[in-house]
């Protein structure tokens, strides 16, 4: 897969399994945008396959929801009508839209934002309307391009903790690419780890701690974002 006649990732081979997390982290332009857009099937393989339920990705793929980098907030509109968004497209009764979205802003407690316009709103707020838009459109696969990376520390484990929790009581598949190696392992069931060389992913971790609210205080998670840690400079030392 790659633009044009440039391939960005080759021989690349990923199995994720229905209804769990999977982050995705590498060194800046190794390709894990490009692999979240062909998973959203808004890129497509050169050559080979990509399959959801062993059917080929195609872009309209209504159960999948995406959040790109910059959130995507329209300006023009409230706090509702952007979180409302994805419902109209897909020509939901108003009245359906309504429990959907005064539902899903409840959960993500900003219902009280509601009326507001994005450029009202903290990042943090503005990145639980992003969410709220997605999730109103009960997605089975939720993909995500670095989704907390302009959120202050405390803002982000807020967002990740609330993820997780989505997570948890929903049933849904989370992939989502990031360059924070602690958003990796308390969000990544399974942690894959790319490579730039070899336009491939280098590693894949299994994470046992993952699912655990108190993670990041216990030292077997600080352990795991050393060997995440370990892997990624094996590759960054040995080019
Ligand atoms: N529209 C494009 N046209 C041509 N090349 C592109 C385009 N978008 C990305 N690339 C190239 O493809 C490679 C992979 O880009 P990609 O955005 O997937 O990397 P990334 O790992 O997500 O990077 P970052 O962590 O910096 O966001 C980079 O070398 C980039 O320069």
């Amino acid at each position: 897969m790659g633009y044009g006649k440039v391939n960005v990732l080759k021989d690349l081979n990923l199995d994720i399994k229905e209804q769990s997390t999977c982050a995705i982290i590498g060194p800046s332009g190794c390709g894990k945008s490009t692999l979240l857009y062909g998973i959203a099937g808004i890129m497509q393989p050169s050559s080979g396959q990509l399959l959801i339920h062993d059917q080929p990705v195609k872009e309209n793929r209504k159960e999948t929801g995406v959040i790109l980098q910059h959130y995507g907030l329209l300006p023009w509109k409230t706090v509702w009508k952007n979180a409302a968004l994805g419902l109209k497209l897909r020509g939901v009764p108003k009245q359906v839209i309504e429990e959907k979205v005064s539902d899903v802003l409840r959960k993500l407690h900003i219902y009280e934002l509601r009326d507001k316009y994005p450029v009202q709103l903290s990042g943090g707020q503005r990145q639980r309307v992003a969410v709220a838009r997605v999730l109103a459109i009960e997605p089975d696969l939720l993909l995500m391009d670095e989704p907390f990376s302009s959120l202050d520390a405390i803002a982000r484990e807020s967002l990740q903790d609330l993820l997780l929790n989505i997570f948890n009581n929903s049933k849904l598949t989370i992939v989502f690419v990031t360059h924070n190696i602690e958003e990796a392992v308390f969000l990544g069931q399974k942690i894959v780890i790319m490579d730039q060389g070899s336009k491939n992913i280098s590693h894949v971790l299994k994470n046992d701690l993952f699912g655990d609210q108190t993670l990041r205080n216990k030292p077997d998670f600080y352990r795991l974002c050393t060997d995440v840690r370990h892997s990624l400079q094996e590759k960054t030392t040995s080019l």
